[in-house]
């Protein structure tokens, strides 16, 4: 099933979302890219596209085996859930609409009917409000897909640098006390796992980041580094993986560096995503390692201060696109 489409979820209506979506569409519909349709939010992204002065057809389909064959017509959209569209004003019928997109787009990826999901970007604030229980996304297409949320792994991908937080939607004063050998090495196989199957790395490299300045120095700065990160590495290394470190989290991405890895697994989520959105925010891709099914999403927010305006860029959503189409050929191929 070559053609199998993928699913774009909506994410928040009152953002970005609709018009870099319907800018991807302008860009990648006679790329060599798999088709995509969008679940739900036909209202919203006629709306979008008048707004902004788009020429974007839009099709409905009342089911994702229609949007193949009509893709070249018009951007396919899934018919039946809608909002208002107010850009730069977040409510709850935006959330919600976003978190129905969201369910739809997995539930047809999990039933086969996609390839994978794209998730175009979502408030965790506005979905909390509407009893959205989880701190983001990948912990919530982990208990969708059966998993525990450990198993789920996001990666900030890049041209630059691929980089994963060991922890990630936790307060920073947390990051200690759940800093483990366990997580270090369960990430870490998973992370390996995922570069060969959906990335086509035959022997991943991985550069594991220590959370204290200079790795600890010697364990004068902290203990993470000696209780933790080392014997983790040890444990990897033992099992057959390419894994260094514990690397000062200042040096890791420095140009000469980051040519030695091709992962670099980091202590929080700051260490890992702010090197890649500073070095590729344009390109940068989020993706969601460790699941049955394929899920990406731009590197970037709402951005709801310029939503509406013609100011976003959709390049990250574009790069999103391609890198699940990407790595749909590479389970095909597998
Ligand atoms: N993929 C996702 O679903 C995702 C990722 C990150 C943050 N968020 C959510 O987004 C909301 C806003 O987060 P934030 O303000 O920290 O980050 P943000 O990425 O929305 O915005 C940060 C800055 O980058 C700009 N920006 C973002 N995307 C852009 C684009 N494509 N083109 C041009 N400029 C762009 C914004 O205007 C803003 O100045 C939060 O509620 C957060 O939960 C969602
Ligand atoms: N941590 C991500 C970022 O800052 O880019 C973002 O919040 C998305 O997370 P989910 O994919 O889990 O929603």
């Amino acid at each position: 099933m070559a053609d199998r489409p993928l699913a774009i979820a909506l994410g928040d209506p009152a953002g970005i979302g609709p018009e870099i979506i319907l800018a991807s569409y302008g860009r990648l519909r006679d790329a060599a890219c798999r088709p995509f349709f969008v679940a739900g939010g036909e209202d919203v992204l006629r709306a979008a596209a008048a707004r902004l002065g788009l020429d974007c057809p839009l099709v409905a389909i009342g089911d994702p085996s229609e949007a193949a064959s009509r893709f070249s017509e018009g951007l396919p959209v899934l018919a039946g859930m809608d909002a208002d569209y107010t850009p730069g004003q977040p409510s709850e019928a935006g959330a919600a609409l976003a978190l129905h997109s969201l369910a739809e787009a997995v539930r047809c990826s999990l039933e086969n009917k996609a390839t994978g999901v794209v998730t175009a970007p979502v408030s965790k604030a506005q979905l909390a409000a509407v009893g959205f229980e989880y701190p983001g996304q990948t912990e919530f297409l982990a208990a969708v897909c059966g998993l525990a949320p450990e198993d789920a792994v996001m990666m900030l991908a890049g041209p630059s640098l691929r980089a994963v937080p060991l922890t990630v939607h936790v307060a920073l004063a947390d990051v200690p006390h759940l800093v483990t050998s366990e997580l270090i090495t369960h990430k870490a196989r998973i992370v390996a796992a995922a570069l060969q199957r959906d990335f086509g790395i035959a022997a991943p490299r991985l550069a594991v980041a220590g959370l204290n300045p200079h790795a600890g120095e010697g364990g004068q700065f902290g203990d993470e580094e000696s209780r933790a990160i080392a014997p983790a590495i040890a444990a990897l290394q033992a099992e057959g993986l390419r894994v260094t470190g514990p690397v000062p989290g200042d040096a890791l991405f420095t140009p000469l560096l980051r040519s030695t890895y091709d992962a670099a697994l980091c202590m929080y989520h700051d260490q890992a995503l702010i090197p890649v959105k500073a070095l590729d925010f344009d390109q940068g891709v989020n993706v969601t390692l460790g699941l049955p099914i394929i899920r990406t999403s731009p590197d970037h927010g709402t951005a709801f201060d310029i939503a509406g305006q013609g100011k976003a860029e959709a390049g990250a959503m574009m790069a999103a696109i391609r890198m699940a189409s990407d790595c749909a050929a590479a389970r095909s191929h597998g």
